[in-house]
């Protein structure tokens, strides 16, 4: 037994006898500084003075720990104890605040080491496994990640469907019980043959027959000393088939050792009682220890080492410590290497989400089809002339060839409805909500006009009996304009009627020519179309990444996909090119609608309109990113996005021209992802003009800009936290 280094008076060491005991079949059982029967002395997984903590929550506190190559380890503890997280931090998706860890020699996640990678297999507690998938599509993902040729992995899919009593290949994950699950997604771990295996609590909601099964496998592939296995249970009498155990509690091992030995060591028949018996002997101890530390404390003499004593082990069957870690250095070769993403990797994910797309094809046509509803909804519903506005006329001209009667029929019916009433009843209604103006004609109107318009020189009263009166309710401030603009379109009709080559004596003396860019015609859907098309694409890009990382990282998919090799930067890549294949049929199809069907103008170069709305579309993903990076819940993510929509839509000038908006707020709204490219696209679309136009180019290089800041904004969250 290899003497603890800290010399803790609390230790039970195990004695001669015990270690003989260990050795069995030729191995040198549970001695985790034992070599092994590989010949192999560094340990499987080495962690020294592991510290890690949530937050102010300490969960793992200077743990020690060894897994010996070739053995089977059953780390044991009761809920809550930090298992998961140690597991977590040994295959490198959470990082250690305090300590080292080796896992088959190297730390996790060092460059040019396949850990993450194909040499571990890993089954999360959470299971995290595609539902859309089913069994097979689940093992060929794996497969594809592993770089298993086709020939490998169906074999190996045979073997583990028979030996897992798995059900039919093609049975899709969600309409799986729990406890198949829980058998697929170990499938999942033992795909490849891994060299080792971490299985987080396998054998929960499976029946003893095939629990029985499970660790007959795994006793049977650590047999020739080339697979190691760290497993936790809370069948504790289970784990007694495992080499070695590690008993832990509150973040630390109580004890590390042989099975046999602990019992022996407690004198109990089960390993339960004996971890029993421990914890309450460790109670005690922290209790002494808080009693002696509290009086030390009274007294002003506690030393740091009394601290550390705390965290030490009771019972430990070898020291995982060594005097000093090794230095792993890298050739830069090697490092490049494994930064650069690999294809293999990036085409598995892109089929995975090929495949899940095709099992949800309501949600693909959703997909696809949204931005066209929404664009079709703006043009259909926002800009256009109001209709049918009631108002009431109050024309005190009795003559049916009056000039009032005369104007009135020049006014447009579709977008007016006259309603003929007394002053009385006028004004009741306008003052009722009934209607939205009233048109008063006095009873010499049309001689007066006709003297306005034929003498040079009237009187007032003229000039008063001669006009067309009007009172307005100006709280819908777009029919009220429009109201007016129908009367002095109709007015113009009539004087052109009346008057033909001399209507130029009742217009004003302005003349508004040919338009250089545009047409006269130029409504409010064509200003606000180009924005409301770069603000679809770009938030559908935000929802929908957001949400799928959100969901994957919350079920364990991303840390998954991780652990088996594949890098944040690979991620994020397949999902570039799978959300560029959805974003280019959105636009096609959303170009088809405006440009054919809501016949918005386009006098530019459709490859540059297409350009910007896809980097549009791309810096949405960046942002989408960023959101899923900093934050863990759907819900909080579908906040984020929508709390940032309605703002940054208001001062975007995308509904509204920026010319309008308040200085303070303008610079704000310049700085903005879309206002400048809004305003290309309406440089391009409206004014046909290219990239040599600061316009132009100046809305291409802030959503570069912006696309660039968002990915390495989203890159150094993830990093932060982790
Ligand atoms: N992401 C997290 N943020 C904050 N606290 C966490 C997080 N994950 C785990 N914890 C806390 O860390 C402690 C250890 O959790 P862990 O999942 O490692 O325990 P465990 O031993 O695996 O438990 P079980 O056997 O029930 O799975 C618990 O108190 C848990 O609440």
């Amino acid at each position: 037994m290899a003497a603890d280094d800290a010399g803790d008076v609390h230790k039970v060491p195990l004695d001669g006898t015990e270690m003989d005991e260990r050795c069995t079949e030729g191995k040198m059982k549970g001695d985790p500084e034992a070599p092994s029967p590989a010949g192999c002395s560094e340990p499987a997984i080495r962690c020294r003075d592991v510290c890690r903590s949530y937050g102010k929550l300490k969960v793992l506190s200077n743990l020690n720990l060894s897994v010996p190559q070739g053995h089977i380890y059953g780390l044991l503890g009761p809920s809550g104890c930090g298992k998961t997280t140690l597991l977590k931090c040994i295959v490198g998706t959470l990082k250690i605040s305090r300590g080292h860890i080796t896992v088959l020699g190297k730390p996790p996640a060092f460059p040019g080491h396949e850990v993450p990678g194909k040499m571990v297999g890993y089954m999360p507690q959470d299971l995290a496994l595609y539902d859309e998938f089913t069994i097979s599509d689940t093992l060929w993902f794996y497969g594809r990640i592993h770089g298993l040729c086709s020939k490998d992995t169906q074999a190996r899919m045979d073997f583990l469907i028979d030996f897992l009593d798995l059900p039919q290949r093609s049975s899709l994950v969600r309409n799986l019980s729990g406890g198949q699950r829980r058998r697929v997604s170990l499938g999942a771990a033992l795909l490849q043959n891994p060299q080792l295996l971490i299985l987080d609590e396998p054998t929960v909601g499976v029946d003893p027959v095939l629990r029985a099964k499970i660790w007959q496998h795994l006793v049977e592939i650590v047999k020739e000393g080339k697979v190691s296995v760290i497993i936790t249970t809370h069948y504790i009498e289970e784990a007694r088939q495992a080499n070695v155990v590690g008993l832990m509690r509150n973040g630390s091992l109580l004890a590390e050792a042989p099975p046999e030995a602990v019992m022996k060591q407690h004198s109990t028949a089960t390993l339960e009682s004996a971890f029993l018996q421990l914890c309450e002997s460790s109670d005690q101890i922290l209790s002494k220890r808080s009693t002696s530390h509290d009086s030390r404390q009274k007294e002003g003499s506690q030393s740091s080492e009394s601290c550390q004593e705390e965290s030490r082990p009771i019972l430990r069957s070898g020291s995982a410590l060594s005097p000093e870690e090794p230095k792993f250095t890298v050739d830069w070769k090697v490092r490049v290497k494994h930064v650069v993403p690999k294809w293999r990797n990036i085409a598995a994910l892109m089929i995975k989400t090929m495949v899940r797309m095709k099992r949800l094809p309501g949600f693909l046509c959703f997909q696809f089809l949204l931005p066209v509803i929404q664009i079709s909804l703006m043009c259909l519903c926002i800009g256009g002339d109001p209709r049918g506005i009631p108002v009431a006329v109050v024309n005190n001209e009795t003559s049916e060839s009056s000039l009032s009667q005369s104007l009135l029929s020049f006014l447009d019916n579709s977008s007016v409805q006259q309603v003929p009433l007394t002053h009385s009843e006028a004004f009741a209604g306008i003052r009722n909500g009934e209607y939205w103006g009233v048109l008063g004609f006095g009873k010499n109107f049309s001689s007066y006009l006709r003297k306005r318009m034929f003498q040079p020189r009237v009187s007032l009263e003229v000039v008063e009996g001669g006009s067309v009166h009007v009172w307005q309710d100006f709280t819908n401030q777009q029919i009220a304009l429009m109201l007016q603009k129908k009367l002095q379109e109709a007015f113009q009709a009539f004087v052109q009627n009346k008057l033909g080559s001399m209507a130029y004596l009742a217009s004003l003396p302005i003349k508004f020519e040919e338009p250089i860019y545009g047409s006269n015609h130029t409504d409010f859907t064509t200003f606000v179309t180009p924005g409301a098309i770069l603000s679809i694409t770009f938030y559908l890009a935000v929802g929908l990444t957001a949400l799928s990382f959100v969901l994957e990282r919350k079920e364990g998919l991303l840390d998954r996909c991780w652990v088996a090799g594949v890098s944040s930067l690979e991620t994020m890549l397949a999902h570039l090119f799978s959300q560029l294949f959805v974003i280019s049929v959105q636009i096609i199809l959303l170009l088809l609608f405006i440009l054919l069907v809501f016949k918005i103008p386009n006098e530019g170069s459709l490859v540059l309109v297409i350009a910007l709305i896809v980097l549009q579309g791309v810096t949405g993903i960046s942002f989408g990113l960023v959101i899923s990076a900093a934050i863990d819940d759907e819900q909080s993510a579908n906040q984020a996005a929508l709390g940032i929509f309605y703002p940054n839509l208001i001062i975007s000038g995308i509904i509204w021209p920026v010319e309008c908006i308040p200085y303070p707020l303008r610079y704000i709204s310049l700085a903005l992802p879309q206002t400048y490219a809004s305003e290309a696209l309406r440089c391009i679309m409206y004014r046909g003009w290219d990239l040599s136009r600061m316009m132009v180019w100046r809305g291409f290089a802030v959503t570069l800009g912006w696309n660039t800041f968002f990915l390495i904004l989203a890159t150094v969250i993830l990093k932060l936290r982790t």
